[in-house]
């Protein structure tokens, strides 16, 4: 039986790759996809893709997922640093969850040090570029194939 996770991106990542490469790499959000999937399939997981700019929408995506999905990998862009929403919808529906950041948000503003979704995640991975994802995804596998293990 295939596995599926939900890869949610939050608001302005439609717009990637098309502005500030030194900070957010040079791919577009349709290169990461590409990569989550082709990271995913090898492991028997399936990737359900998505991107919004509204957070009630990220929320509802996220509340979807309890019946979905079997974990969540989350860069939730600028509403990291502002949305207890998300990070409480995060928390509700009780899933494995990785976030994921392109940028090293500790070695950026201020203002982007503090994550609310942090506290609520198992794993964070920042710095990295496109290939954090691809580093969440397998750590999500692996999250979930411990999760089988202890069932
Ligand atoms: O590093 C990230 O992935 C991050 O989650 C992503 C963010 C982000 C914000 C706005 C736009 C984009 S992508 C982009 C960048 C430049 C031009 C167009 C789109 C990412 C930031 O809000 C966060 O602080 C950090």
């Amino acid at each position: 039986m295939t596995t599926s996770v939900l890869v949610l991106n939050g608001p302005n990542l439609n717009l990637l790759g098309l502005r500030e490469p030194a900070i957010y790499g040079s791919d577009t959000l349709g290169d990461v996809e590409k990569l989550c999937r082709a990271t995913a399939a090898p492991l028997g997981l399936d990737i359900d893709f998505r991107q919004s700019n509204h957070e009630g929408v990220l929320v509802d995506a996220v509340q979807e997922a309890r019946t979905a999905h079997r974990g969540i990998v989350i860069n939730p862009a600028g509403y990291s640093h502002t949305s207890v929403a998300l990070r409480d919808a995060l928390a509700a529906v009780g899933l494995p969850v990785v976030e994921v950041h392109l940028s090293n948000i500790h070695r950026r503003e201020p203002f982007r040090h503090h994550s609310y979704v942090s506290a609520v995640a198992d794993t964070v991975i920042c710095g990295a570029g496109a290939h954090g994802y691809a580093l969440a995804v397998t750590h999500l596998a692996r999250l979930l194939d411990h999760a089988q293990e202890s069932a």
